[in-house]
């Protein structure tokens, strides 16, 4: 079983440490929390696994697969999916397609067959919106399947990108601040989704504000403050760690 393994991890803007020097561990079947208070560094570590920032030092290793310098195209490949602070939806076009464009990495067929609608085409679609239409029955959604993306409550906005990054069938999910905005009911819904998705044998990196959320969901916690690991261990060990509380009572 692979996991997600930063080594080391840094990265400086204008010379300053945003991230300095992180180890962390997100096995296979686990779902991992990176928390910290606001300007910790969460994003930017995301950002580095996900290749959208250059690290500045360390490595990041994926399974054998070292993906310090992965673009997306290679993260996609190796079954790295993550979801956004800000939703990045097509808002145009509707729930099912939004989903069926989270499947793009294993369509077979070539893009003649699809810009000339060939019946081989056609097949593979109506497979994939069948596949999205199962996703979508988990996440409660089936009956705005036709609906624009865009027109949509916030709750549902993100939990269409959820299934985007799902659709990808990951090995490893990234997901940074998954239930913000949401209500306690609606998130306490999301994370039955996120236990059955790390039952399967899927890596989760959750990073979280929501405090109940993250202790009463991973199974393992990484705390940082100003860039650096100052804590980790299970959701109660660093519920009681004194280094914890106070960088949260600083912040
Ligand atoms: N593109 C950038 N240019 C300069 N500084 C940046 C950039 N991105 C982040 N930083 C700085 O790096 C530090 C870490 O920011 P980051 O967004 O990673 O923190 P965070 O833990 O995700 O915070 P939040 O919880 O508020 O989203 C902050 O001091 C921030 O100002």
């Amino acid at each position: 079983m692979k996991a997600l393994v930063l080594e080391d991890l840094a990265r400086n803007f204008g010379g300053l440490p945003a991230v300095d020097g992180i180890r962390l561990e997100a096995p296979a079947g686990r779902i991992t929390g990176l928390i910290g208070p606001n300007g910790a560094g969460k994003t930017t570590v995301v950002n580095m696994i996900t290749g959208l920032l250059k690290v500045t030092r360390g490595r990041i290793k994926f399974g054998d697969d070292d993906v310090t310098e992965a673009d997306a195209t290679q993260l996609a490949r190796i079954g790295i999916a993550r979801t956004f602070q800000n939703i990045r939806l097509i808002s145009d076009a509707t729930v099912l397609e939004n989903v069926v464009a989270g499947f793009h990495r294993h369509e077979t067929t070539g893009t003649f067959a699809n810009l000339f609608g060939l019946p081989s085409a056609q097949r593979e679609r109506r497979a994939l919106e069948d596949k999205a239409m199962i996703l979508l029955e988990q996440f409660g959604m089936t009956g705005l399947a036709r609906h624009p993306a865009g027109g949509l409550s916030y709750g549902h906005q993100r939990r269409i990108e959820m299934m985007r990054a799902l659709a990808m069938d990951p090995a490893l999910l990234l997901l940074d601040e998954p239930v913000a905005g949401m209500n306690d009911s609606e998130a306490h819904s999301l994370a039955d989704i996120f236990r059955n998705v790390a039952r399967r044998g899927v890596a989760i990196l959750l990073i979280e504000h929501n405090m109940r959320f993250v202790m009463s969901l991973c199974d393992h916690i990484y705390v940082l403050a100003s860039g650096r690991l100052i804590a980790e261990g299970t959701p109660d060990a660093v519920g009681r760690d004194p280094r914890v509380i106070e960088a949260y009572l600083g912040a």
